[in-house]
């Protein structure tokens, strides 16, 4: 029989980070090595010889985060928002010098909502209009989400492809924000509201149609397959992978 993979969390108070600490104990063939939150040393993930570490701390903080742990050596399974193609890039140039290491940076590890993505991007050549909606609990602190983030670009991207022009939109007189962020030339919209945990629609509209594709996670174990995943496979991926959805071969 192998042996376990050796896991650290990162963020391990939060709501993430607890939940992937309880999934991880679980977890058949994975073993929590080092819990670390706000104030811990990160040395303390090498200290625990673990090969894998998994990030859910703030946007502040992730990208040093992994900074350090490519440094020494270690995969990185990140679910924290925040990155930017200029974040990203420091990564990629990063890992050309740790040959070997391999870092997932995953806007959302629910499969519903990887698949959400994906159909959208399959939909989006078809539909003249397109805008997404995303639902979050109220302690969120970015906005809009990682995930809105990656679903507008992954629609653009698919337009832009297409050959399709802007996004009909004649408004010329509103207030600051009622029309929402604009990414890369497609609304994205953020609600806040107690009870919510995550949740997106991406509304695709044509002359006397609306296409209308959901997903919600209800609580945060849906986010765990995902997570798994990322932690058995990453050690196979050198260099950096940004989104599930090249793990489950959805990235066409
Ligand atoms: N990819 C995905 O599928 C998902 C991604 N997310 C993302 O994950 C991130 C975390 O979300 P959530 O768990 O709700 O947030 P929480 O605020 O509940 O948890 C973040 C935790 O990280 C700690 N922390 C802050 N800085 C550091 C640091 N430098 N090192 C270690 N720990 C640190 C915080 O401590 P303190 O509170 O003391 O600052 C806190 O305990 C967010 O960016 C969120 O958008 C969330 C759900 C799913
Ligand atoms: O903060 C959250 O809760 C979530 N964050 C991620 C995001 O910003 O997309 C993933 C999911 O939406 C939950």
């Amino acid at each position: 029989m192998s042996e376990p993979i050796r896991v650290a969390v990162l963020g391990a108070s939060g709501r993430m980070g607890a939940t992937t600490v309880r999934a991880v104990q679980e977890a058949g063939g994975l073993e929590l090595v080092a819990a670390i939150d706000a104030g811990d040393d990160l040395r303390a993930v090498t200290d625990a010889a673990a090969q894998v570490a998994v990030d859910f701390t703030v946007p502040s903080a992730t990208e040093q985060n992994v900074h350090t742990l490519v440094d020494a050596g270690v995969h990185a399974v990140v679910g924290t928002t925040g990155w930017d193609d200029a974040s990203l890039g420091r990564v990629r140039d990063h890992l050309l010098r740790a040959p070997g290491v391999g870092v997932l940076v995953a806007p959302n590890f629910a499969l519903g909502a990887v698949l959400a993505m994906s159909f959208a991007r399959q939909a989006a050549r078809w539909f003249e209009s397109v805008e997404v909606v995303e639902l979050h609990h109220p302690d969120k602190v970015d906005a809009p989400s990682g995930t809105a983030r990656h679903t507008a670009q992954g629609v653009a991207a698919a337009r832009a492809a297409a050959g399709l022009g802007p996004v009909p939109d004649a408004t010329t007189h509103t207030l600051d924000g009622a029309r929402g962020a604009d990414v890369d030339g497609v609304r994205v919209h953020a609600v806040r509201l107690r009870g919510l945990v995550a949740h997106e629609e991406i509304l695709l509209g044509n002359p006397g149609e609306l296409l209308t594709i959901r997903t919600d996670s209800f609580d945060r174990v849906s986010f765990m397959p995902g997570v798994l995943l990322g932690i058995r496979q990453i050690a196979g991926r050198p260099g950096l992978t940004v989104g599930l959805e090249h793990l489950l071969e959805l990235h066409g």
